[in-house]
């Protein structure tokens, strides 16, 4: 809940700040871009200020909690609290706790965490605490019968005081942590808009990497809406990213999957795997991205043992980053609820069965490569060349 009259947001950090002092100013600049790109896309009237280690959204008190949503969805804020700006100076601060301490407490605990980003400042954080403690105390005494407690309280009462401008809010709603947008190399997504391949361009996103979403069409072997399971999940992935190009690669497999659904028995999950990845990396090579990313999880599928791992990986020379890798399902799922990808995951897409009855779980490169079709890769460049773009845009 936000305090009367907030209308700007206090926007945290984490992982920035281990960084020099010009890789942080160049971060900065990127989560500032991010954040106005977020609020512009929502429409949420207002202004992205950049200061140094606190940016801020300044917005009205009327679109105070449309701010705050779009700070926690930006990559690499840690946490976002809606304030009230006042005047650095400890009598209007105490003031200010008085005044809004009837409308945010209802009983139990209470603390005052003060800090002071300016230590030029006429007083302390102690003196800040002290006295707005004391002035929240009165203010609700005839109400409530008020404690204290500094180490686990029920209402927590933020100042943060800078040298223009004192911050003063009563929560603090976690965003998604990471490294702001673009501060990494893009990389090349393989969505299929199942459950997990979707959480785990997510999570590449979350630590800097825009995303190149990949969907390989299965023919007769997709169903109705396999395709579109896959948009809309990254449509979903699209709306973190609005000042990036999230158009979906739609490439033609379909020809190549019967092709292997007929000639291969033993192999043939492994070789549509190759197939993916080979793909990937023909579009990785013409979009510059530098990896591949897949929602693959250790021993999840049989396709995903340790040893078809191996084997499949050896289909590129580019990294493949398996975020998802050491998650167990539940997780999984959990995670797709939170970022929104899990409804749109869930659609029958009325897909055929490509796996063979016997399943393979201890592939070898070898007798693996006796069995699959010799242009394989061929046909990979052949299908990525004839990719069409799917626009997110309306
Ligand atoms: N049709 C497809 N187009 C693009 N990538 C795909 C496709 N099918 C699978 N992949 C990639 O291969 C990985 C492993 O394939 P798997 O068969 O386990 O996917 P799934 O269960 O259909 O979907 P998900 O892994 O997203 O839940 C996926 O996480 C995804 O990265």
């Amino acid at each position: 809940m936000h305090p009367p009259g907030a209308d700007t947001v206090l926007v945290r950090h984490g992982d920035l700040n281990t960084k020099s002092t010009s890789v942080k100013r160049y971060m900065e600049g990127l989560l500032v871009e991010h954040l106005e790109a977020l609020v512009a896309d929502r429409s949420v009237p207002g202004t992205v200020v950049r200061v140094w280690n606190r940016p801020r959204i300044e917005t009205t008190e009327a679109t105070i909690d449309a701010a705050v949503d779009a700070a926690t969805d930006a990559f690499g804020v840690v946490s976002a609290s809606p304030c009230l700006t006042v005047e650095p100076e400890l009598s209007v601060i105490t003031d200010t706790l008085a005044n809004i301490a009837p409308a945010v407490y209802d009983g139990g605990s209470f603390a005052v965490d003060a800090r002071r980003a300016d230590k030029n400042l006429p007083f302390t954080s102690q003196a800040v605490a002290e006295a707005g403690g004391t002035a929240i105390w009165e203010a609700v005494e005839s109400s409530f019968e008020p404690t204290v407690d500094l180490d686990d309280p029920d209402h927590t009462f933020g100042v943060e005081v800078r040298s223009e401008t004192a911050y003063i809010y009563t929560d603090s709603v976690a965003g998604p942590g990471g490294l702001p947008l673009g501060s990494q190399a893009p990389m090349v997504a393989l969505v299929s808009g199942g459950i997990d391949s979707p959480v785990a361009a997510y999570e590449l996103m979350r630590r800097g990497s825009p995303v190149i979403p990949v969907y390989v069409d299965l023919g007769e072997y997709g169903g109705p809406d396999h395709e579109a399971r896959a948009v809309e999940t990254v449509r979903t992935l699209a709306s973190f990213a609005p000042d990036h190009d999230l158009s979906v690669y739609r490439v033609p497999g379909g020809e190549t999957v019967s092709h292997l659904a007929e000639t291969m028995e033993q192999g043939r999950m492994l070789s549509l795997r190759r197939f993916f990845y080979r793909i990937a990396e023909t579009i990785a090579a013409d979009t510059g991205a530098q990896g591949i990313v897949t929602g693959e999880a250790l021993g999840q599928k049989s396709s995903q043992t340790a040893q078809n791992l191996a084997v499949t990986s050896r289909a590129t020379d580019l990294p493949i980053h398996r975020p998802l890798l050491t998650m167990d399902k539940q997780e999984i799922v959990e995670r797709a609820r939170e970022i929104g990808t899990y409804h749109d995951s869930t659609i029958p897409a009325g897909c055929n069965r490509i796996a063979p009855d016997r399943v393979e779980t201890n592939g070898r490169i070898d007798p693996l490569l006796a069995v699959e079709p010799t242009d394989l890769f061929e046909r990979a460049d052949a299908a990525a060349a004839d990719a069409t773009l799917v626009s997110l845009r309306e």
